[in-house]
């Protein structure tokens, strides 16, 4: 399909499946080199990393466990007061190595966010995984670890990635028409 209508909007092909299966494989060989033996967490944020994660987690060959959170936020008590809550966090991260799998690193705010929360749990350390990085979009000093794909700042869909709740479930990523 070159061309998809999600809703009142038309989304152009951007990365096809086959490249995106490629670049995933790579971030699993990165993966199993690099924490071979660490016994590894794996936190994947719903909803949009399912895809991704059902893709990578085929491919990682280590020991290691998987477990599925998302993120509630909320305001606090006061009216600036922004909480952000971990839901289904219900193993112990205290001395393990956590990676954190993502759809989607856009202006960084909900990694960070989420990076803030997990420490307060004492990880021994917490590693970015990525589906795709949109550099040009990151307002934080985050430094994924392992990202299969970098992305200019336009909108995309597909492969997990949602607009408007729909689109999701796309085998390839498709971009916003300008
Ligand atoms: O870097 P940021 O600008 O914070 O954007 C990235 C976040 O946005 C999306 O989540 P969303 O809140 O849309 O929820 P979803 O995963 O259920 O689609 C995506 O899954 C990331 O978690
Ligand atoms: O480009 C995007 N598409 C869908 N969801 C997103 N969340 C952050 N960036 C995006």
């Amino acid at each position: 399909m070159k061309s998809v209508k999600i809703k009142d909007k038309e989304f152009e092909l951007f990365i096809e499946s086959g490249k995106i299966a490629n670049n995933i494989a790579r971030v699993a060989d990165q993966i199993n080199a690099d924490l071979k033996g660490k016994n590894p967490l794996f936190l994947v944020v719903l909803n949009g990393a399912f895809m991704f994660a059902a893709e990578l987690m085929k491919k990682v060959s280590i020991p290691c466990e998987i477990t599925f959170i998302r993120l509630a936020s909320y305001k606090g008590t006061s009216s600036t007061e922004s909480v952000t809550e971990i839901l289904g966090l219900t193993e112990s991260i205290e001395n393990r190595t956590v990676v954190i799998v993502e759809d989607i690193v856009d202006s960084g705010n909900t990694l960070a966010t989420l990076i803030e929360e997990l420490k307060k749990h004492h990880p021994c350390e917490i590693k970015i995984a990525s589906l795709l990085l949109k550099p040009g979009a990151l307002k934080y000093d985050l430094q994924p670890d392992y990202i299969a794909m970098e992305v200019p700042p336009d909108f995309l869909v597909g492969y997990g990635l949602d607009y408007d709740g729909y689109g999701r479930n796309l085998a390839d990523i498709y971009k916003l028409k300008n």
